[in-house]
């Protein structure tokens, strides 16, 4: 055995006789052994120490290829019982199958599902054959082939010429009915279960010596953030070594695909700077082979790498798990240190203030840098040449314009002067001339100016320019309106001049003058770019001048029926073209003066949902039907995601006669009993904006935790209430337009379009953002969505669609609605999510400290009954068995003891049951 060596003792905590045998060379297989999350958690509620060792060593020894023998076995899993394996071990089973993992080459691995005792054993066996009914023969057949080499049993292989395919037609499939999956409206599901007990969702984590670590120390209920395993498609992606394209909906995996590919390239840089440990060879996602490659390709280099995205929030999000992250792979604890949370506000300019403007000199130990797109531009700003705001008379005037470090004064002049969606459309529109104003939407006209005009170096395309694109077949606009609207930007920027102010794309516009003009020394970095359809096409392409390494540097994800950012207009085919044009082509014009073929990358599309159910799902994917029925150009068309848990549609909640359900649930009158007393931790109210977050915050204080939908842009939650959504829609009325595409699927009587405005691209573009915020919004929750309208003319023509595709569920506030909403949370539960989803730690705090009173009355958690029957005794035989080092045996009685060395170590050969 290994002796652990300098760089392995780094991981080992109070057990490190269990790490050196998780580090042995005997060890060869352990990279194919992964513990689930239910396993983990059963485990660390196992009382007995000597029985934690115990079932470690078991398993250690399995992952080194020994396997007990087989007898005569009565507890099985019926239909699949060559893949699906238990021992027991002083009265609790332990389950494990085999599986088929996805890397290199096709390769089998071993699962291990959880630790139980004999009473719960069957239930699990009915969900595992649940699971496995939903695989191809093929698949199956592989799992079960035997691999041998002398006594061991080693994981077989297989080339990945051939695609070996998991899941037979998920969502078209008819399951057999025992089998425990389900059919709903002619598609079928895995499982019926809760989200966050579904097996098909659930996470797993590679055996390491960190693991190992954690299951022998005490910590038993803390959260959970380990690197765990990714599936196939996600580890495609992550081990591409080329610069790509990720496009996926919502809770696809997007975000955790660019985090882990981050940290994968962070460790494989530590093992080539170190050299290689028995460890790190076994380091999950790479091989040795691959981390070889790397060791050759660092060797010399910094590490910089960029983690870019618009909202602070996921920002800080990201960072968190990074950092966690880091932590876990350098041996030191993985869990959130609470008391470095408990900060007042996630603050974009405090989150920041340790990374200088500029990226001249930036100390290597500043890297992952991973900001927002904001600070990306100030950082660029502080690079070359004069800033962009020394231009203002006023900001002349303030103490400091220094590229490391911009003064107070000069950050709310930022803040303050900027044009934004917002402020074009309240304070510049009013005044701009009405005759060509009356017949345009002012937020198209905002994405037309921002998308499509200020574009390039020279102040943006001319009018010529701008009005030949009506041209083009995919036009929505005729040269008249454009016309229009390029008379519109002419007046809005005489007035932003006359008013000293200025917009982002004048900033951007700015920077690419300067950055062509001036030498900015390019870095060998990566890119990472999240939510990327919250950029401009001319804010993307900044990228290339601090990136030298355009074929491997640059990942892009995104989904751009999200697009929430207001002015942007794109899909992914145009950044994958741009890309190809203004990255690759400018990066090689000298040394490949023609067009090459073969360069543009590869767009990845992830398709499977992690995040909710089908309800959630198919509520979701009734907005994207609108979307591409109106506005087909608008984002990109994918597959519907495949989902594997039924799940109840949302609610939609009633309103009271005479009150809105905010208050009938949250306060002012009505029976307590029926009175919502606050939210918990994990669940949230969406709001369209601040205005309607305050008045919300006005009837309900600080029992709830209110975000508006751009805040909680890539963030997740247990249940969500969105709030007015419809009544508080610039469309109003004109939301009828969707009779339009009701009447085209038969879904509404003619009648109704005679009320109905028609459609037009142009006065219903802002249909467009309303129906990608109201995605944004949907998708955001992992279990119960709840939607609660003030005003019910607004919502009929959205809720009629969704009833008659019977989507929803209409519910009235009362007593069983309200117990159902709340869960208690505890302080340790508030803070948690803090970390997790980056939000007010010190809000929530504030918040449940204000309502602790109250707590007394909390409703209990919604206690979904657990469907288990009693398993029956007599029928149950098992694999294999270990007794404990007495050699007792619980049940003796009903089970013929077997086995084990009868000793405290290791066992050497099964013996049977009889
Ligand atoms: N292989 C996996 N197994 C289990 N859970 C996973 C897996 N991959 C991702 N997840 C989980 O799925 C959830 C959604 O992932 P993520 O946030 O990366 O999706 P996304 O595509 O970025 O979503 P959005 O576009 O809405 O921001 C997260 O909770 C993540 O931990």
């Amino acid at each position: 055995m290994e002796e652990c060596s300098s760089s392995t003792k780094r991981a080992a905590g109070p057990e490190d006789e269990f790490t050196c045998l998780v580090l042995s060379d005997d060890n060869l297989y352990r990279k194919q052994v992964f513990f689930s999350y239910n396993f983990i958690n059963s485990f660390g509620k196992l009382t007995s120490n000597h029985l934690k060792k115990f079932v470690i060593k078991i398993l250690l020894k399995i992952s080194t290829g020994w396997r007990p023998k087989r007898r005569r076995v009565n507890l099985k899993c019926e239909n699949f019982s060559q893949i699906v394996k238990q021992f027991k071990v002083e009265g609790y089973y332990v389950v494990y199958t085999i599986d088929i993992m996805k890397e290199f080459h096709y390769e089998q691995v071993l699962k291990v599902w959880d630790i139980l005792p004999l009473e719960e054993i069957q239930k699990l066996f009915v969900r595992l054959d649940t699971i496995f009914n939903s695989y191809t023969e093929d698949f199956i057949n592989r799992c079960k082939v035997k691999c041998l080499d002398g006594n061991l049993e080693v994981p077989m292989s297989w080339s990945i010429s051939h695609d070996i395919v998991r899941y037979k037609n998920i969502n078209n499939a008819i399951f057999d009915s025992d089998s425990g999956g389900c059919e709903v409206d002619h598609r079928s599901y895995v499982e019926n279960s809760k989200v966050n007990e579904s097996f098909s969702l659930m996470k797993f984590y590679s055996l390491s010596a960190g693991i190992v670590n954690h299951l022998l120390s005490d910590q038993e209920g803390k959260e959970l953030d380990l690197p765990f395993e990714v599936n196939d498609q996600e580890r495609e992606i992550i081990l591409f070594p080329k610069s790509s394209f990720i496009l996926g909906r919502s809770g696809t995996g997007k975000t955790t695909v660019l985090t882990m590919k981050l940290h994968r390239k962070i460790e494989q840089y530590r093992i080539a700077s170190n050299g290689l440990s028995s460890e790190e060879r076994g380091m999950s996602l790479s091989n040795s082979a691959d981390v070889s490659q790397y060791v050759g390709e660092f060797k010399g280099n910094m590490l910089h790498q960029l983690f870019v995205t618009v909202n602070p929030k996921l920002c800080f999000a990201v960072k968190q798990h990074l950092s966690r992250l880091k932590s876990f792979a350098s041996g030191g604890q993985f869990y959130a240190d609470k008391s470095s949370y408990d900060m007042d506000d996630i603050d974009e300019m405090a989150q920041f203030h340790d990374i200088p403007d500029t990226f001249v000199g930036i100390h290597c130990d500043k890297y992952p840098l991973v900001i927002t797109f904001h600070k990306f531009l100030m950082m660029l700003d502080g690079s070359v040449g004069n800033s962009y705001f020394e231009r203002f008379h006023s900001v002349r005037g303030f103490p400091q314009v220094n590229r490391s470090t911009r003064s107070v004064s000069l950050q709310t002049f930022i803040r303050t002067k900027e044009v934004n969606h917002e402020r074009f459309c309240f304070f510049y529109w009013p005044h701009i001339n009405e005759k060509l104003t009356k017949c345009l939407d002012p937020s198209r006209v905002f994405v037309e100016i921002m998308s499509h005009i200020k574009v390039g170096l020279q102040g943006g395309v001319s009018r010529e320019d701008y009005v030949s694109l009506s041209d083009r077949r995919v036009s929505t606009l005729s040269a008249q309106e454009r016309n229009a609207i390029y008379d519109v930007f002419k007046d809005y920027e005489k007035m932003k001049t006359k008013h000293c102010e200025f917009d982002l794309a004048d900033l951007v516009m700015n920077l690419h003058f300067r950055l062509n003009n001036e030498n900015l020394q390019g870095e060998k970095m990566d890119f990472y770019v999240d939510e990327v359809q919250d950029l401009t096409t001319t804010q993307i392409s900044l990228f290339r001048y601090i990136c030298k390494n355009v074929d491997e540097g640059f990942v892009f994800s995104g989904d751009t029926a999200q697009t929430i950012a207001k002015g942007v207009d794109f899909r992914f085919e145009d950044v994958r073209s741009l890309f190809y044009n203004e990255f690759v082509m400018k990066s090689k014009k000298f040394r490949f003066p023609r067009r090459e073929k073969g360069l543009l990358s590869d767009i990845f599309i992830l398709s499977q949902n992690f995040r909710t159910h089908s309800g959630v799902l198919k509520l979701a994917q009734s907005v994207i039907d609108l979307l591409s029925h109106f506005f087909p150009q608008s984002f990109d068309v994918l597959p519907p995601e495949t989902s594997f848990v039924n799940g109840e549609p949302p609610i939609v909640i009633e309103p009271g006669s005479n009150e809105n359900a905010i208050i009938t649930v949250f306060g002012g009158s009505g029976n307590v009993d029926t009175k919502m007393v606050g939210f918990g931790a994990e669940q949230v109210i969406l709001v369209r904006d601040d205005s309607v977050k305050k008045e919300i915050s006005n009837y309900i204080g600080h029992q709830a935790l209110i975000l508006t939908i751009v805040e909680c842009k890539g963030l997740k939650f247990q249940d969500v209430l969105l709030f007015n959504f419809f009544g508080s829609s610039p469309l109003r009325t004109q939301w009828r337009v969707v009779y339009e595409f009701l009447k085209e699927k038969d879904l509404v009587h003619s009648s109704y379009l005679n009320s109905s405005p028609s459609f037009s691209q142009l006065r219903h573009s802002v249909l467009c953002s309303e129906l990608k915020q109201l995605y944004v919004a949907i998708t955001r929750t992992k279990q119960r969505l709840w939607i609660s309208e003030t005003s019910e003319e607004l919502f009929k023509p959205m809720f009629d669609y969704w009833k008659r595709l019977g989507l929803i569920q209409l519910r009235k506030v009362d007593d069983s609605l309200a117990k159902a909403m709340p869960r208690a949370s505890s302080r340790e539960e508030w803070k948690s999510q803090g970390i997790k989803d980056s939000l007010k730690i010190g809000d929530l705090l504030k918040s449940l400290e204000s309502r602790r009173p109250k707590l007394d009355f909390f409703f209990s958690r919604f206690v979904v009954q657990n469907d288990a029957d009693e398993s029956n005794e007599s029928n149950v035989s098992c694999d294999m068995e270990f007794s404990n080092s007495n050699g007792t045996n619980d049940d003796k009685k009903d089970l013929p003891v077997a086995v084990a060395s009868g000793t405290q170590s290791m066992p050497n050969q099964a013996s049977e049951c009889s």
